[in-house]
């Protein structure tokens, strides 16, 4: 049997967690229960109907085991004074309809007990499928670095894994609640036949609720301090079976190596839960002895009196079997305290993510400036400088030029000089580290993200491809015309998807992308088209094309930009390409070398210079000879 005091060092002593952090205390563990009043206001926003209905069944079912009881003991002292008369004066009809009064506090107990279950069901979906959304919400208005840093995945995902299991932890707190006041009850018979009961229950139960509480706790530790391993499992799962990555993991033969690790981080995991079970299940059985034993010795009590004559038959079993009831019931309040504990930390979790604030919105304490419509000057970047929060290196540094209004402006650079970032900072999706961006001679942090964005529409390399109807993978670029189907089929004609889609089955309508019955998958080129055709369902003021044609076959390229051209008359326009028959198309060209500033002006102007670009250009041409 374990000793008991090992026990105990382990609950005093702050004990590395499996993260290496060291243990929480009781008090911490119990300052997370701070949380529950919150989470209770959100149950209540759920549905207040259902809440309401909740509590009050609840109400009800709670005095219904004392009526029992009782009920019970009139019976018992019923039948006894019968059993004493002399058999003709023996009438069983009192005994009856008091059994009849039990069988209908049964019925009802149980009628009761399946409608909380009911509501606790549909309560703790609604609440399931709020979090959700709620999550879903907060995570779109997050910036992009917030989503570039892995402590912030560790942070969603434990905020993700918490929205099911939160369910729970609302019908534990009620029935808590629930539990509490039929022990209020019980206790008040108890209390008067002997107040020491009382304390010889809490005295069987408090050591079974320490164990408990221990147990949660490193079982949170081991969950908290595994998240980045159980991301990292999740995935290798995804990444040895998913549709996206399976010709990649055949050609390189990788599924051992996925597997391998798969493996290996999964054993790790089992080992250390493994080992934490199998104490709790140890420390646990001796925990229930000691409760046993303590409901033992109440026993012996009660009967005792009862032999003596100082309790009547009825009143033995009524106060036997709040006792017995009582222990369950505190047992259960004590154990289900140190879970709703644990689950007040997991909350923090869920918590700590909604905590995340953006820092990129429309600033609240300054009246925001209204865009411009139309941009007059266009946009000047002065002195801007830009590290990413995870890097060392200045992804660029010391840029000074004007994108002025109405102009065609390329970006040229090597792989890695900058271009990409340029664009981001342009659509306020970092704000630079250094110097300011200015549009029409105000800061764009004056004016509202929102706004900006709405009249920014960026095509990125990496655009998503949404598994989608095709019209659907066109709309996203504006979503609220989704409906509007002229207007998809004249984004199509403009970026040249109408003859891919032409080629569909089932046209606008066909699912695009293999992860949904019926989809068809596209190639690199044509996928890009649609992706385009997103550029167009847009007003914008300021179109960005970063590199979206480079999987185009060189006359689908050209054409897409002469159309480009002719379509964006009079708007200023971003485009990235590393193809120079494209480049040249735009008005002046910016060279980017390093994140920093090489050169800018038109084609013939930097060829004329003989400086990067005419370097580049020439390289390039060479190739083509
Ligand atoms: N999210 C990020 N976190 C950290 N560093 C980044 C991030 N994105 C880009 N970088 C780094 O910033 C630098 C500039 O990257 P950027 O994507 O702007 O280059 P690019 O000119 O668009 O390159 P390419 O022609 O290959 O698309 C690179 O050194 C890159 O490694």
């Amino acid at each position: 049997m374990p000793r008991t005091d090992s026990f105990f060092s382990t609950i005093s002593a702050k004990k590395p967690r499996p993260d290496g952090k060291p243990a929480l205390t009781v008090r911490e563990r119990f300052s997370a229960l701070r949380n529950l009043p919150a989470f209770l206001r959100l149950i209540w926003q759920t549905s207040p109907g259902l809440t309401l209905g909740n509590v009050a069944l609840r109400l009800l079912r709670a005095a219904l085991p004392v009526a029992m009881l009782y009920v019970g003991q009139l019976i018992l002292d019923a039948v006894v004074q019968l059993s004493r008369l002399p058999a003709p004066e023996r009438a069983l009809t009192p005994v009856l309809s008091l059994v009849a009064l039990e069988f209908g506090l049964a019925i009802l107990s149980d009628a009761l007990g399946r409608g909380v279950a009911l509501l606790d069901s549909l309560l703790g979906d609604l609440f399931a499928n709020q979090s959700s959304v709620r999550l879903m919400q907060h995570a779109a208005e997050l910036d992009l670095d917030q989503f570039e840093d892995s402590n912030f995945y560790d942070k969603l995902e434990r905020a993700r894994r918490q929205t099911l299991s939160r369910t729970v932890l609302m019908a534990q707190v009620l029935s808590q609640a629930q539990d509490a006041i039929t022990m209020g009850f019980l206790a008040v018979g108890l209390v008067a036949f002997n107040p020491w009961l009382l304390l010889l229950l809490l005295v069987a139960v408090v050591p079974a609720f320490l164990g408990e509480s221990h147990f949660n706790e490193r079982s949170y530790s081991l969950v908290h301090g595994w998240t980045p391993e159980r991301r990292e499992l999740d995935y290798l799962r995804q990444t040895g079976a998913s549709d996206e990555t399976a010709k990649e993991v055949k050609i390189f033969g990788l599924s051992g190596f996925l597997i391998d690790r798969f493996r290996q981080l999964s054993d790790e995991f089992y080992r250390q839960n493994k080992s934490l079970v199998i104490k709790r299940a140890g420390w646990g059985t001796f925990f229930a002895a000691v409760g046993a034993a303590g409901y033992y010795a109440a026993y012996v009590y009660i009967i005792s009196q009862a032999v003596y004559g100082r309790v009547s038959i009825g009143q033995l079993t009524f106060l036997a079997g709040s006792f017995a009831r009582m222990r369950g019931l505190l047992e259960g309040i004590l154990s289900r305290f140190s879970s709703v504990a644990e689950g007040a930390l997991y909350l923090q979790d869920f918590f700590e993510f909604f905590q995340l604030q953006p820092r990129i919105r429309r600033d609240e304490s300054r009246a925001v400036r209204p865009f411009p419509r139309p941009i007059r000057q266009g946009f000047t970047f002065e002195n801007v400088g830009f590290k990413y929060r995870t890097a060392e290196k200045w992804a660029l540094r010391n840029l000074s030029f004007e994108l002025q209004a109405g102009e065609k402006l390329a970006l040229v650079g090597e792989n890695g000089a900058g271009k990409t970032t340029l664009v981001k900072l342009l659509a306020r999706l970092y704000d630079p580290t250094e110097g300011r961006i200015l549009l029409d001679g105000h800061d764009l942090r004056e004016y509202d993200p929102q706004e900006l964005r709405q009249e920014i529409g960026v095509i990125f390399q990496d655009f998503v491809r949404f598994q989608l109807p095709a019209g659907q993978n066109l709309a996203v670029g504006r979503i609220e015309e989704k409906g509007n189907q002229p207007r998809i089929e004249q984004a199509a004609q403009q970026s040249l998807a109408d003859s891919v889609i032409a080629k569909l089955p089932q046209g606008y309508e066909q699912m695009i992308g293999r992860r949904f019955n019926g989809g068809v998958d596209l190639s690199g080129g044509e996928w890009q088209k649609i992706a385009l055709g997103r550029a167009y369902m847009r007003d914008a003021q300021l179109l960005i094309l970063d590199e979206p044609t480079a999987a185009l076959d060189a006359r689908a390229e050209y054409e897409v930009f002469q159309r480009f051209k002719e379509l964006t008359q009079g708007k200023t326009a971003v485009l990235i390409s590393h193809r120079f028959s494209t480049v040249r198309m735009a008005d002046r060209i910016l060279v980017i070398e390093n994140g920093q500033f090489q050169e800018i002006g038109s084609h013939e102007q930097l060829l004329t210079r003989n400086g990067r670009y005419a370097e580049l250009f020439r390289l390039q041409a060479a190739g083509y000879q």
